[in-house]
């Protein structure tokens, strides 16, 4: 299901979270979304989801408009927030049970399937989910989502605070997702090397607008050139000819690239590897 948000305002109080924000995630694409700490990333996931209202522009997925067929958009979108608390003396089994039922879902539903996809084994699906760890967590967390058989997959930070090898595996289970199926997926992150492991299409947000979006290969290439034609010595060394990193940082400006909690990460040290980007 193709994504559109066309010049999306969204204020709270005085702070202006989205300020004309246009983006287009094509059908079937795994798209990350790149950006400063405060960019607006999280309201915008809210706003594809339903959860929350643009006050100005407009969303759709798939052609349904968010604000006019909330319950439609909930169907077929899966959401998985940064953070997701479950009730601690549910078993993680017991967990998916409240979510089928909560979403009207036939009884036998995809539960067994779910498990299996994000790799939880049928033991642990059957520990309580206060012995879980973050990775075990964040793998029902995506279960939860996987239920309804969603079109659209959005998650949020879907890696942070995991550690090397939850990172990996987490990786590996999205793979497999968007191998098998046609789901669009989007996540953002803050770690530039899973973007451009996961994902053919990224976006740059900043200030609540869209900077730099197309093919990750695209706005490595765009950002290189940019930086030759304005004869950038850091990058003329070499020293910033790594993709994304580049275009990261042509799009948000020096400055911004510099105060970031962005990291280059490796698809392999994403965790460790989260570190500010130089100008
Ligand atoms: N419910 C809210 N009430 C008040 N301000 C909010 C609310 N939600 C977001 N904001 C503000 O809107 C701006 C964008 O926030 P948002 O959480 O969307 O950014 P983000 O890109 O997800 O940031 P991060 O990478 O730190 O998670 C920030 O200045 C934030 O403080």
């Amino acid at each position: 299901m193709r994504i559109d948000a066309s010049d999306v305002r969204k204020t709270y109080g005085d702070v202006t979270a989205l300020d004309g924000l246009s983006l287009t995630v094509p059908s079937g694409s795994t798209f990350g979304i790149i950006g400063t700490n405060g960019a607006g990333k999280s309201t915008l996931f809210r706003l594809l989801v339903g959860h929350d209202r643009p006050d100005a522009g407009t969303v759709s997925v798939g052609g349904t408009d968010v604000t006019e067929d909330g319950r439609r958009i909930r169907e077929r979108v899966g959401y998985l927030p940064e953070h997701v608390g479950f009730p601690d003396g549910l078993t993680g089994r017991e967990v998916l049970g409240v979510h089928r039922a909560m979403r009207g879902l036939s009884k036998d539903g995809r539960t067994a399937e779910a498990i299996e996809r994000v790799g939880l084994t049928a033991d642990e699906a059957d520990r309580r989910v206060s012995g879980y760890s973050n990775g075990m967590q964040r793998r029902l967390g995506l279960a939860t989502v996987l239920l309804p058989d969603p079109d659209v997959l959005i998650l949020d930070e879907p890696t942070a605070g995991l550690d090397p090898r939850g990172v990996d595996e987490f990786h590996a289970i999205v793979e497999e997702i968007t191998s098998e199926t046609d789901a669009t997926v989007v996540f953002c992150s803050h770690v530039l090397g899973e973007v451009e492991r996961l994902c053919d299409r990224a976006a740059v947000l900043h200030d609540g607008r869209v900077r730099a979006a197309g093919s990750v290969d695209e706005l490595a290439a765009e950002a290189e050139a940019a930086a030759d034609r304005d004869g950038d010595s850091a990058t003329r060394s070499g020293r910033d000819r790594d993709g994304l990193r580049a275009a990261f940082r042509e799009a948000v400006g020096d400055d911004a690239a510099h105060d970031a909690r962005v990291g280059k990460g490796r698809a392999d040290d994403a965790t460790a590897d989260r570190e500010e980007v130089a100008p």
